[in-house]
Parts: structure tokens; sequence; C-alpha cells
């Protein structure tokens, strides 16, 4: 009997009929359990222009519920802000001359010591005092390069919009910027090369970034210079030079890093070249997104997996790639920046972007039926900036006084419902993506409300 049975099967298996049964049974079986898991699995699509704090709010994620950041992101952040710490202080210092601010460090005679500070970190190179590849390779030096370099100011606008006019031209005014950023040999744009490229270019033209004061460079150049010495420079010209606060409180003319006044006030910490980045530094820290990272989270009995895309224009077109089966997608919008251009195209306002930005989205074919949830960021810095900056210069019909928060934010929230086209309710919460506190409970409302929707809608509840 035995033996017929196993006859029996040896002859099933080899039938072809049934062999194709049993594999579309398989694959189907397969298919079955991804869309199981697929409406199990929330998927969050964290969408916004650039630096309006995306990355900030999946950081707090992270910190929320995947145990927090490993020790290799601590280093890479420690030398991403040294360096940012070093250039954003030299952007204060050219920038001051372009926007005629006097600077006390410009007159050796009233102020000797500033003198020096200032003619000491001109002289520095950012890259000579980190770790490139710790830092982020050559994802890091190409990005250094687009923001560092007031030769691809043009060039950044040409990525992002595919529009050439006036690059030639604007190729050759520049006079303050870093020496030229193109292979000297190949004429090769910086951009798109390998990391070893890129360092044997900078190598080769003898300097790496930012306005060396050519004439008076001999004196700083002999003096081996330490990375104390620049921390002490930075600390002494961020303290005592009213021209570069000035400046500073005019950086919205200007790309300067968002944390740039917190890169200064821990300037030393910075420079201790075996620091670990804390929480805070790391969220404070800024590392551009390239296009469209994935990460899961277990949160209460649900599986998140939260989507993090790149906000620039030149990162917008693999956006799409993400848009299917998302549950619901959540819009950044740095509501401070207001008064600010696009790094991407410094005749756009910022605010008008993000506009034009959400309308887009929420009215898209693709999220007819996907909630939206718009976080209202950077609440810190614009009720600080409100005070100072008045919405009307840069929006005409606002009627709100100047320096009224709350009438600044209903007249912002108003603009961004009145885009909706569509019936979904639009859900808003303001923000300040870097305070962890305050975050946490933001963030366990919105991941409530969505697990909530979801089972709604999957008719579970
Ligand atoms: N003060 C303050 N800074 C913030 C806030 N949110 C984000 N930042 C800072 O803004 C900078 C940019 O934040 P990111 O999260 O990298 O911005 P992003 O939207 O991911 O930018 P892309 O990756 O280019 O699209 C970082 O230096 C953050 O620390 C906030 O609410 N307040
Ligand atoms: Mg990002």
């Amino acid at each position: 009997m035995g033996c017929t049975a196993s006859t029996q099967i040896s002859e099933d298996e080899n039938d072809p009929f049934l062999q194709s049964q049993r594999a579309n049974d398989a694959i189907e079986q397969s298919l079955q359990r991804e869309k199981q898991k697929d409406k199990k699995e929330i998927k969050l699509l964290l969408l916004g222009a650039g630096e309006s704090g995306k990355s900030t709010v999946l950081k707090q994620l992270k910190l929320l519920h995947q145990g927090g950041f490993n020790h290799q992101e601590r280093l890479q952040y420690a030398q991403v802000i040294w360096a940012d710490a070093i250039q954003s202080m030299k952007i204060l210092i050219i920038q001051a001359r372009k926007l005629g601010i006097p600077l006390d460090c410009d007159d050796p005679t009233k102020n000797p010591e500033l003198f020096e500070f200032k003619r000491l970190l001109l002289s520095a190179k950012a890259l000579d005092f980190i770790n490139a590849s710790v830092a982020g390779g050559s994802g890091f030096l190409n990005d250094y390069v687009l923001k560092y370099s007031e030769r691809y100011e043009t060039k950044r606008r040409i990525q992002s919009t595919g529009e050439a006019k006036g690059f030639d031209a604007a190729l050759g005014t520049n006079d303050l910027e870093i020496n030229d950023q193109t292979d000297i040999n190949s004429n090769k744009p910086l951009l798109n090369m390998s990391i070893n490229e890129i360092s044997k270019n900078l190598n080769d033209t003898g300097d790496d970034h930012m306005f060396v004061e050519k004439k008076n460079t001999k004196s700083a150049e002999k003096k081996k210079i330490s990375r104390e010495d620049i921390a002490n420079a930075i600390q002494e010209l961020w303290k005592n030079d009213t021209g570069i606060k000035q400046c500073f409180t005019r950086s919205n003319e200007f790309q300067l890093e968002g944390s740039a006044a917190y890169y200064f006030d821990n300037v030393h910490k910075f420079a201790d070249p075996n620091y670990i980045c804390t929480d805070e530094d790391i969220l404070k820290g800024r590392i551009k997104t390239t296009g469209i990272t994935e990460n899961e989270f277990n949160i209460g009995s649900s599986k998140f997996k939260v989507l993090d895309a790149g906000g620039q224009r030149s990162e917008r077109k693999k956006w799409i790639h993400s848009f299917q089966g998302i549950t619901a997608v959540l819009f950044v919008l740095a509501m401070s920046e207001y008064d600010q251009m696009l790094f991407e195209d410094e005749r756009v306002n910022r605010m008008n972007e993000s506009i034009m930005l959400f309308d887009a989205l929420l009215n898209s074919k693709w999220f007819r039926d996907t909630p939206f949830i718009l976080f209202l960021n950077k609440m810190d810095l614009f009720d600080e900036k409100v005070k100072r900056m008045p919405i009307r210069k840069y929006f005409p019909d606002y009627q709100g006084r100047v320096g009224d928060s709350e009438a600044g934010v209903k007249y912002f929230e108003k603009i961004f419902l009145s885009l909706n086209r569509s019936n979904k309710p639009i859900y808003i919460r303001r923000t300040c993506a870097t305070d962890t506190q305050s975050m946490k409970f933001v963030l366990s409302a919105v991941t409530d409300m969505i697990v909530q929707q979801n089972l709604k809608k999957s008719g579970i509840i």
C-alpha cells in the first residue's frame, strides 16, 4: 500500500498541469499575504519644501519609537555641524560686505583682535578640519559645494527648474566665492564627481571654499591653524562684533543654515575632534535628504512605514514613485520662512512655494481619498520673527498687527485651508520639530488619529 501510495505521489508530481496549478496557488497565496500586510501597514508620507523640517519630524519618531540615533549618526553630525559652523560665520562676514553692513572686525586699528580673528577664519579651509568620509562621502561633498559656492547659485536654479537663462553670465561674475569649482583640466562640474575626484579637484585648486582674502592670507597661512583657534575666532566674532549680529538679523536676505546660531553658541564643543553629538545636536543639524528614505516603526500594535522625501525642487521628480498606497500625507510647512527665498531659486518666496506645492498635492488625483495632516512648523522661529518682520511686507493683504503671532498663524492657516477643493478634512498642528517634549504629544496624537482612521476605512471599527 505504501508502495502504491508513493508511486501515486511521484506520478502527480511529474504532472505538468498539477505543477503549474501549484505554482499558481503559491503565487496567489503570496499576493494575498502581501495584500493583507499592505492593509495592516500604515504608510505615512512626509512631504514639503526643502528645509521645512520633514527629516527632523522623522528624527523625533526615531527617538520615540526606535531607541534614537546610533553612534555612526552621532559622529557624522559632529563633522557636518563643524563644517557648517565655519562656513556659516564666513557667510556672515561676506554677506555683511554685500549688504553694506560695517563690521567691527574690518577695522585693524580700532579692533585689532577681531581683525585677526576674521583673518584667521577666512584663511581656514573647512574641509581640512573634518573627515569627509565620516561626514557622508561624496554625497556630503556634493551638497557642500552646492551650498557654499556662489558660482553654483545659478546652477542650483537650472538644476531645479531647467531654466538656463543667464547661467553663463552669472558664472563669470563671482568675485567673492571660493575658487572655481570646475575641474580645471576637464571643465567637468564638481557635482556628480566621485569623492576621489572631488578631493583631488579641491587640492588642485589649492583651496576648498569661500572667499579667501587673497592679498592678506600670507601670515595666516604660515601659522598652523588649530580647531581651537577657529572656534575662538567664531565665538569672538559672534559675541563681540556688532556688525555680525546685525547681519545675522538680515539672514532672510541670503542663505544661512537655520541652526547657525546654535552652532556658534556651542562652537567649542563641535571643535573637539572626539565630540559625539547629543540628541539635541542631531535635531539641530542639517543633512539634506536625497531621494526617499523608508523607515519602519512599531507604534502601539500598528506597523508604520514612514517615507521621508527630499523637498528641494530637484528632488520632487522622484516623489511620484512613492504616491501609491499612502495612508496619510504629512505636509510640513516652515512658518518662519515667509520672508525667505528658496535655496534653489532666490527669486521665489519660500511660503509661496509651499502654498503652490500644497495645492498641487492636496488636489492631485493620487491623493483624492488620502487624509492630509499639515504641520505648521518652526513655530519657535515664527513667534520670534513676527515681532520684527512685518508679514505684510511679503503678503500685502495681511491685516494683522506686527508682532501678533496668533493673527499671523490664522492668516496662513486660512490660505492653506482655502486650497482644499475636495471634501476631505485637513488636520492642522502647530509644531516645533526640534523640541522633543512637545513633539512627543503631537506625534502620539497624530499617529493615534491615523490608526483610528485606518481602522474605520478598512471597516474594522
Ligand atoms: N528652530 C527650529 N529649527 C527647525 C525646526 N524644524 C526643523 N528645524 C531645522 O531646520 C533645518 C532643516 O530641517 P530638515 O528636517 O533637515 O528639513 P527637510 O524638510 O528634511 O529638508 P530636505 O531634506 O532638504 O527636504 C535643520 O537644521 C533643523 O534642525 C523647528 O521647528 N524649529
Ligand atoms: Mg530631509
